[in-house]
């Protein structure tokens, strides 16, 4: 079985796409004729996978959007459906989880075995122990949250050490010293901050990472990925969510999703055409 950053790395050589698609189905802001259907959101993300497969390197599906419509088991056939029809495009599930080992270990169990995700995002704040249970999976990846897009993202995640280094550089080196033992490990740093992309790339190498807040939020395309790239031109899956998502809820909702996807493909691509 492959890795998951090998799967990652070969989607992105693949597909020439640093572009996640993030699944985020809001039943409110889907097309009339589909809103009324019991498979609605199942519907809904299938159509608009196989309307931006050709675009995209990965799929990044946020739980709480099922599972607020009691739809985990739409979840559950939406990630079969796409290991079927796209085996080589990773399925990183968007959970941001984080309890005691006992029970993290049944968060794990829910992702990697019930969903058949290939990652999950996690939650580092309650400690090693908390994500330890992840890492029983040794070919799955865990990506953990380490500067998020979202303004309150500041309050706790930018706060100085006594050695003045900021929390979210000190999850960093956790994350590229202490917890990736088995290489899988990835780290959430939001495109509206594309300073510290750039300073948690200084410290971790290579690893990858997921950069949410394009689109939607208003994160700078050239910016991000000059912060965040790797010497292999690669390193990232920039996720967007609502901009492809609801880019039309008239018939043409799937056409205009794929373009929204494709233009936003190729920005991030002339921004690496730029930079290598
Ligand atoms: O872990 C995430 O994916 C995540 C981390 C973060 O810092 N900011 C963030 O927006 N996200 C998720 O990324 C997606 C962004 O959606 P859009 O703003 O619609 O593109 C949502 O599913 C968020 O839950």
């Amino acid at each position: 079985m492959m890795t998951f950053t090998e799967q990652l790395q070969n989607a992105w050589a693949q597909q020439n796409s640093l572009l996640t698609l993030g699944l985020d189905p809001d039943p409110r802001r889907f097309p009339p004729h589909l809103q009324h259907s019991k498979t609605a959101i199942f519907d809904f993300c299938t159509g608009i996978v196989d309307a931006c497969a050709p675009y995209v390197s990965a799929f990044k599906p946020q739980i709480a959007y099922f599972a607020s419509s009691q739809a985990e088991s739409q979840l559950e056939a939406l990630c079969a459906y796409i290991k079927d029809k796209y085996p080589t495009l990773p399925i990183i599930l968007d959970a941001k989880r984080g309890d005691i080992g006992s029970t993290a270990r049944h968060y794990a169990i829910e992702a990697f075995v019930r969903y058949g995700a290939d990652a999950v995002t996690v939650n580092p704040y309650m400690g090693t122990d908390s994500i330890e249970p992840y890492f029983e999976w040794p070919d799955k990846g865990v990506i953990i949250l380490c500067r998020t897009s979202n303004p309150g993202g500041s309050d706790l995640q930018f706060m100085t050490l006594a050695d003045g280094t900021p929390l979210y550089l000190h999850v960093a080196k956790l994350a590229a010293k202490k917890w990736n033992t088995h290489g899988q490990c990835g780290l959430v740093v939001g495109a509206t901050f594309p300073n510290e992309i750039a300073k948690v790339r200084e410290v971790v190498g290579d690893m990858p990472l997921l950069v949410p807040g394009i689109g939607a939020q208003g994160g700078d395309i050239p910016a991000t990925v000059k912060a965040g790239l790797t010497a292999q031109g690669t390193g990232m899956m920039i996720n967007s969510s609502r901009a492809i998502l609801y880019a039309s809820a008239k018939e043409d909702w799937q056409q205009a999703a794929a373009q929204v996807a494709q233009s936003t493909r190729d920005a991030i691509n002339a921004a690496r055409a730029a930079i290598y």
